[in-house]
């Protein structure tokens, strides 16, 4: 990726993970990184964090000097960054990572065929994220691949079917929510059984850390490992009979269910 340029059209929490992640894994040097924001502290904090990463004075500039701009900007800014960019996009690659807008939009909007949309997630700020991306018309397979390329190198990267991504976003894009959710809740739990708080939340941070582990390197239907984890008449079918119980099957399908509605619900 030597010699690429890329500017984030936003410098929020996705930015800030997105770059982080491509300089720790070394793939783009923070010099090749702009980004712009109308907050100057949002792109300033990522500056002081990433030395050598450049503030821009506006989006246009952005849209002038990279090779790659990301709009890393909430869906109901979009239509600011359409009057702003629309057809001063020529002959750049355009990566749209906003929930819910469509490739169909971020063409008309932007003027341009060129766009890749992406559904990341915040892990990616530790080399660990799940994305999902889909290409317009206008994006050649090189382009499909340099995408692929920058997303790979902060976690796990899927070629889809754009009608897909709502679902995507649904699941991963906000599951990291879910899951700190989870840990949390974990974690009461065994300060309520009396352990100490730093204590808890380490073990059930790893807990999940090694559960997910264990499914994506084994390869094992998670019943299946669910099932050796619990002893006939011991501790964890116990648990497991309470979570059945108190429906937190249901609920997380619910909950996948409900963020990919209000993503569908976004790009309208
Ligand atoms: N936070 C997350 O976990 C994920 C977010 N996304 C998507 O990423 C996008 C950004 O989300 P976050 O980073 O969470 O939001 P954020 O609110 O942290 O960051 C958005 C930034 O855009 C700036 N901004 C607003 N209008 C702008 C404009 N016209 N030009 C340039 N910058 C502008 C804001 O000042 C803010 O700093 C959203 O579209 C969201 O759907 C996707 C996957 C995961
Ligand atoms: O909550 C949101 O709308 C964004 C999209 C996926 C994760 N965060």
């Amino acid at each position: 990726m030597a010699g690429t340029t890329l500017g984030f059209i936003g410098a929020g929490q996705m930015a800030r993970a997105l770059a982080h992640g491509f300089v720790s894994a070394k793939l783009l040097d923070a010099s090749s990184l702009t980004a712009a924001d109308p907050v100057p502290a949002a792109a300033e904090k990522l500056a002081s964090e990433l030395p050598g990463l450049k503030v821009a004075a506006s989006n246009v500039a952005i849209a002038s000097s990279c090779d790659v701009v990301v709009l890393a900007v909430k869906p109901q800014a979009m239509s600011a960054v359409y009057q702003e960019l629309g057809g001063k996009l020529a002959g750049k690659l355009v990566v749209s990572i906003a929930a819910g807008i469509s490739l169909a939009k971020l063409c008309e909007g932007l003027k341009t065929q060129r766009v890749v949309r992406v559904m990341p997630n915040t892990p990616a700020l530790v080399g660990k994220g799940a994305s999902a991306y889909a290409l317009a018309a206008g994006a050649t397979a090189e382009d499909g691949a340099l995408v692929g390329k920058l997303l790979a190198a902060v976690g796990t990267a899927h070629q889809v079917d754009e009608k897909l991504l709502d679902a995507v976003t649904g699941l991963s894009g906000s599951g990291p929510a879910y899951v700190y959710l989870i840990i949390e809740a974990l974690s009461d739990g065994g300060v309520k059984a009396g352990l100490p708080r730093n204590l808890s939340t380490a073990l059930a941070a790893q807990t999940v850390l090694g559960a997910a582990e264990m499914v994506l390197a084994r390869g094992e239907h998670p019943g299946v490992l669910k099932d050796a984890v619990a002893s006939p008449g011991g501790t964890t079918i116990a648990g497991l009979a309470t979570l059945e119980d108190r429906g937190v099957r249901g609920a997380l399908i619910a909950a996948v269910d409900a963020a990919t509605k209000r993503s569908a619900e976004l790009g309208k």
